[in-house]
């Protein structure tokens, strides 16, 4: 389009490395766009900071794709399937768009903003030549909010599918206090191990230096709290079925050429996308369309009225020696391990402090210490049936040391004769040997090497050693973390004499952990603030319950009274059956409700337990069928069932089904299949509600286009089922049988061949057509 016919407040320039651009400058924003691949590279709200950020290390040039901004990721979201060499993300970043149209909007809110429309075709430079025929839109609405919106039409006459993501690098000061909000309690898939694996995020979504790169369903809304800034960017999508949230972390981003090593500080991406399993695919001639709106507000803070948390604003808190070591400063140790200490010592049991140490060089003691290491928590949800909203201050942090700016004030803690334990939570990646730690590092590198140096200091200082609990999720914790130690020490060629002590003088326990911490409530910051009477930037948000096993010697229960305390904790030499009790009774109600619920349009946990047929499902199928197979006495499986209801039942939390349903194969085979095998095995005959959500997985996976609710998983685990419907269909006359045959004869889904159990493939087929016939709800009316 010529410069006449420009909106205006438009204009063509020439932007970094001579490629051309759009620069819009509105009254309420202004935005620079590269035509090579339709590139947003800025958005600035008047009078704010940018709110995509740009790599300083970026590299401008018509083959390379841009560092920063939106990347605009098409057809296909990273590696390609079948090329190797095909650009990572897809050629639409690395083509050249037309600005084909331009004008100016009065929006809703009066305020004037600019919109662009870019278009990509089978005959624009970038795209491959004989590349099946379409046209994309991509339409950019530059004002007070910044809108993206990718139509794209197959213009050939045979289907066309693809995968589509708008590749969004938000700006933040230091992404280490930015927590993104809107996924709490979503499963995700975890890309950043290979293969991928699945998570499931009890901990809010923060950022310390590891790569984070996971696959979510599109939640209603994301928030990014950017604190360092003063604002929250919030991005809501429409036509977008998942967003991945990336950060480069530490070492990927060292490995990236257009990436400064610490950049990864600066920045998070939270995508909106098609991809994997939710990839689009067109009719001849049919179009579909993604949106996002991104806003940035900003927050009260409320600085000029209402004084920052700190000792003069809590009077009278008592000195504590310091008794506790505790590596890393983030939400969950502050709810869980400090919460807990706080209840101890509020009784007189413990009277004693923790001094926290950061493990990582990109974290947040200091802006614990600008509170006098002080903060609040804030517990809500349901306990003992009784809604429960409360704060308190917590008093027990008598100081942080970050050994990267003070090396020798860390080691200084191997001299207090006070110190007994040390907890940690570093992350899963965290209890990791590294063989590129040395002994006079400053700091080492690992949290395992930086402890070795600790440990190493106190034995030369001949003190006693520590009762070490480490609380990353991750099994035999303790275990791991004492061999990476022996590890380190063998490395570093440290004497036997230091072996056998830590053999002989330290505990070094394990432990499970289990209490819903959604971080920072960024978005009641300022009604707090108000309530509270205080400024608090270190709010951390939990849910009442809470859990704690810790497996090793019971002495422990003296030295770290707990349970005395009335804390939910329980010090055992096993704690095989509670990771059961866990896994059965919290995780495989889940996997059934995602499987059963969401056929009769249900949409989450809580929506369930408050369903009166629904709950009094899931409340038969746990003490019916899960409870009888569970080795642990009944007693305390009934009060833990009690407590899982009621955490489901939690009205601040929203958990949505479709997250739980992610991968629900894989799911089943971990959580229900071996109640069904026990169960059979004790009983002689099937557990009910446990098989029919075996029926409504392979209703939900047959691909058969009467069943809406639409399965999340491998591309691998749905074709198996796909093939094994349309090979029923195709030749049997008993179509569901013989598809439920093949499915559960199939041992790569299930790790043996489930038709060896007599009968089950009949009951399945009964449930599954059940299902079909009179729907989710009247199937269970049946079983009550
Ligand atoms: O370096 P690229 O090609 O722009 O990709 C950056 C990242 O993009 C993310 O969206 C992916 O999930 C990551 O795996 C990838 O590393």
């Amino acid at each position: 389009m010529t410069t006449q016919q420009l909106a205006q407040g438009i204009r063509l320039v020439e932007g970094h490395g001579g490629l051309a651009a759009v620069e819009v400058t509105t009254p309420s924003a202004s935005a620079l766009i590269y035509l090579h691949g339709a590139h947003v590279a800025d958005w600035t709200p008047a009078g704010g900071k940018p709110v995509l950020w740009m790599s300083t290390f970026g590299v401008f040039s018509d083959t390379d794709p841009i560092r920063g901004g939106v990347p605009l990721c098409f057809p296909w979201f990273g590696p390609n399937g079948t090329d190797a060499s095909a650009p990572n993300h897809g050629w639409a970043r690395l083509s050249t768009w037309s600005l084909v149209d331009s004008r100016t909007l009065d929006t809703a809110t009066g305020a004037v903003a600019t919109e662009l429309v870019f278009e990509l075709t089978q005959d624009s430079v970038g795209v491959p030549a004989g590349f099946h025929p379409f046209t994309a839109h991509y339409t950019v609405t530059v004002g007070a909010e910044l809108g993206l919106e990718l139509s794209v039409r197959n213009d050939g006459a045979t289907p066309f599918a693809f995968e589509e993501a708008f590749h969004t690098y938000f700006a933040v000061g230091d992404v280490t206090t930015s927590t993104l909000t809107g996924l709490e309690t979503f499963d995700y898939t975890d890309r950043s191990t290979k293969p991928a694996t699945e998570g499931s995020s009890l901990l809010p979504l923060g950022f310390t230096g590891d790569e984070i790169d996971r696959l979510y369903p599109m939640p209603e809304a994301l928030e990014l709290s950017d604190p360092a800034n003063d604002r929250i960017i919030r991005a809501v999508s429409q036509g977008a079925a998942q967003t991945v949230v990336w950060n480069a972390g530490r070492i990927k981003a060292a490995a990236i050429a257009d990436y400064g090593t610490d950049e990864w500080t600066e920045t998070a991406c939270a995508e909106t996308c098609n991809v994997g399993a939710h990839f689009i695919t067109l009719d001849p001639g049919a179009t579909s369309t993604m949106q996002v709106t991104v806003t940035s507000t900003t927050t009260e803070r409320n600085t000029k009225t209402m004084q920052r948390l700190s000792k003069s604003v809590v009077p009278a808190i008592a000195e504590l020696p310091t008794k506790a070591i505790q590596f890393g400063e983030g939400n969950f140790l502050r709810a869980f391990v400090d919460w807990q200490l706080q209840q101890m010592n509020n009784q007189g049991l413990f009277q004693g402090g923790v001094k926290i140490v950061q493990p990582i060089e990109g974290g947040r003691v200091a802006s614990l210490e600008e509170q006098d290491n002080l903060y609040t928590v804030l517990l809500e949800g349901l306990q003992d049936g009784k809604d429960v909203q409360s704060h308190e201050v917590i008093t027990v942090v008598t100081g942080t040391v970050n050994p990267y700016v003070d090396n020798q004030k860390y080691l200084d803690l191997a001299n207090d004769d006070n110190i007994e334990f040390i907890f940690s939570n570093t992350t899963e990646a965290g209890i990791a040997f590294d063989d590129r730690d040395r002994l006079n590092d400053k700091p080492q590198h690992s949290f395992p090497g930086k402890l070795t140096a600790l440990l190493f200091e106190r034995f030369s200082l001949g003190k006693k050693g520590f009762q070490i609990i480490p609380c990353e999720l991750i099994e035999h914790n303790g275990d791991k973390l004492k061999e990476s130690v022996l590890a380190t020490a063998a490395l570093w060629e440290l004497d036997a004499a230091f072996v056998q002590w830590v053999n002989t003088d330290n505990t070094f326990y394990s432990s499970l952990v289990d209490r819903i911490v959604p971080g920072y409530p960024a978005d009641r910051a300022a009604e707090l603030a108000e309530e509270f009477g205080y400024d608090d930037q270190s709010i951390v948000k939990a849910e009442p319950f809470l859990l704690w096993v810790i497996e090793g010697p019971q002495s422990l229960t003296e030295s770290l009274p707990l349970a005395k305390a009335g804390l939910n904790v329980t010090v055992t030499d096993d704690m095989t059956p509670y990771r059961e009790r866990k896994v059965f009774l919290l995780n495989a109600p889940h996997t059934t409700m995602a499987s059963i619920a969401r056929l009769a349009g249900v949409e989450t946990v809580r929506d369930v337990m408050i369903d009166p047929e629904f709950s009094q499902f899931v409340n038969a199928e746990m003490y019916d069928e899960i409870m009888p197979v569970i080795d642990l006495p009944h007693d305390e499986l009934a009060a833990y069932a009690e407590s899982v209801k009621e955490r489901f039942e939690n009205r601040f939390m929203h958990h949505e089904l479709a997250s739980i349903a992610l991968n629900s194969i894989s799911k089943y085979k971990s959580r229900l299949l071996p109640i069904l095998v026990n169960f059979h095995e004790k009983v002689g005959t099937f557990p009910p509600r446990v098989t029919l959500a075996l029926s409504a997985l392979l209703l939900t996976y047959s691909g058969d286009a009467a069943v809406t609710v639409v399965p999340v998983d491998s591309d691998e685990v749905l074709a198996t089922f796909h093939a094994a419907y349309a090979t029923a269909t195709a030749t049997g006359s008993n179509v569901t049988a013989d598809y439920v045959e093949a499915i559960l004869s199939d041992d790569s889904l299930w790790g043996r061949d489930l038709t060896e159990l007599p009968g089950l493939v009949a009951e399945v087929t009964t449930g599954l057509d059940n299902l079909r016939t009179l729907g989710a709800r009247a199937t269970i009316a049946l079983l009550a």
